[in-house]
């Protein structure tokens, strides 16, 4: 059975929310170590246009790494999976999201997977326009399509926060431009990245591209198709391998949907052809992944039987 309410999730919230005690707010990102360790949302948006949320709905947040779906998904439409994928492999690492060491010990060096900071850097750097500004519009704009929103924008003071601090970031796409993957300047790259990263939404939001991508990248209200289903399949596929960090084997035992996580703690779900899911709940665990929406989602798993596995 499906979910058919709001409180149904608000019970599910009420009892995943004693965990957001157990995580941390991520501050290698300043403006990030802003956030209410213990908020926490969630919605369910379906293929009939339903969508049922709980908790602080209204809140937005930055997408971080789940951007990096939506930056591949146009890599993709940019320049075709042969050319994307000489450049970034397709394999998962067991490492954490911003680790270098697998791109000195991996011949050729290049980056393992797209989910991956330095994957990440490569992809972004492929994204099509004449400026900066033209490239993180058409982005944004295809973010739009997906969530069916208009105005979707960039939280300026996280941007420039990441921007700041991201020298980690910058060692990666320092790396990777001495081995022409990536062939941009760094520090373009590395303000589109953060702009990327910094795209804000609700928990609603999330739920729609987790819908979209649940879908094959049709809307299921339009039948309009927004990405060609191959491309909706590729990026489901990397949620499933790569999505949840160095804990995407755990997730796909112990909740076996595709899913991306992001540090400010949103977590994007597309269970195919039945609904997407949003969430957003900023205490972390050690991975790096939201740690009461974790349990929300092994909640809605059970629940709901939601894993394809
Ligand atoms: N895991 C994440 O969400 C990482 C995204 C973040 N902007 C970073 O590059 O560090």
């Amino acid at each position: 059975m499906d979910c058919r309410s709001d409180e149904e999730l608000h019970q599910l919230v009420q009892e995943s929310k004693v965990h957001t005690l157990e995580g941390m707010v991520a501050d290698y990102i300043p403006a990030l170590a802003k956030a209410d360790l213990g908020s926490l949302s969630v919605a369910m948006a379906f293929p009939d246009g339903n969508c049922y949320s709980a908790g602080d709905v209204d809140k937005k947040a930055t997408l971080q790494s789940i951007s990096k779906v939506i930056a591949l998904a146009l890599a993709l439409l940019d320049n075709g999976e042969e050319y994307v994928f000489q450049r970034v492999g397709m394999e998962p690492t067991g490492d954490p999201f911003n680790s270098i060491i697998k791109l000195e010990t991996t011949k050729p060096h290049k980056p393992l997977n797209p989910m991956i900071n330095a994957g990440a850097l490569a992809v972004t750097s492929m994204i099509k326009g004449d400026s900066l500004d033209e490239r993180l519009g058409r982005l944004i704009h295809l973010v739009e399509l997906i969530t069916g929103e208009r105005g979707i924008g960039y939280n300026e003071e996280v941007a420039t926060s990441e921007l700041e601090t991201a020298d980690l970031n910058r060692s990666l796409a320092y790396y990777l431009k001495q081995y022409e993957v990536i062939e941009d300047d760094v520090e373009t790259v590395m303000e589109l990245y953060t702009k990327q990263c910094a795209i804000e939404m609700s928990s609603i939001g999330l739920a729609k591209i987790g819908l979209i991508l649940a879908m094959d990248g049709k809307d299921p209200q339009t039948g309009e198709t927004i990405l060609p289903p191959r491309v909706a399949s590729i990026c489901k596929t990397f949620m499933v391998t790569c999505g949840m960090y160095n804990a995407s084997g755990e997730f796909a035992i112990r909740v076996g949907v595709p899913a991306k996580s992001g540090v400010s703690g949103g977590i994007m779900a597309a269970v195919p052809y039945r609904c997407g899911i949003g969430i957003f709940g900023p205490a972390l665990d050690e991975r790096g992944n939201s740690i009461a929406g974790w349990d929300l989602m092994e909640k809605m798993s059970k629940k709901y039987d939601l894993s394809m596995f």
